[in-house]
């Protein structure tokens, strides 16, 4: 009812703002749009599920997150992906790596600080209800 769907629209509205906010982070500008395949044609082989923030905001403009912990699944593949295709000990390597690892620390320290228990419990809710 109108309740449950002003709480999903608080949700969509705190990861739009997450997101916002590490788009605008320059130590993150490799992950803002999807990997360009014309540029890494050996990126979608390596890659099963490429994700990014420009899709992580689509993904919340068309609902696809009901809970906090849906949005972090997305979010952490950013990261995951990154140190997956970036391995190797040269320095561009490291580098990306170094990246990831800031990426994965931000968006914890984000969700810790800034979602209220209560409220993700909430969106879970109304997920098992429906
Ligand atoms: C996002 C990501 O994970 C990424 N990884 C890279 N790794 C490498 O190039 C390593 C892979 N191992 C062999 C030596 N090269 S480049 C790159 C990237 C950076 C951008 O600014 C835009 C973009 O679309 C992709």
């Amino acid at each position: 009812e109108e309740q449950e769907e002003d709480v999903l629209r608080e949700l969509r509205l705190f990861l739009r703002n997450v997101t916002e906010r590490l788009s605008l982070d320059r130590r993150f500008k490799a992950f803002t749009k999807p990997v360009d395949t014309e540029e890494v044609p050996d990126y979608m082989m390596a890659i099963k599920k490429p994700m990014d923030f420009s899709t992580l905001l689509t993904n919340i403009d068309e609902h696809k997150y009901a809970t906090a912990g849906e949005f972090m699944s997305d979010a952490d593949l950013i990261w995951q992906n990154a140190l997956e295709y970036s391995p190797n000990s040269d320095a561009m390597d490291r580098h990306i790596r170094h990246r990831a690892c800031a990426l994965k620390d931000t968006v914890r320290a984000i969700i810790r600080d800034e979602l209220d228990e209560e409220f993700e419990r909430a969106c879970e809710e109304i997920k098992e209800s429906r």
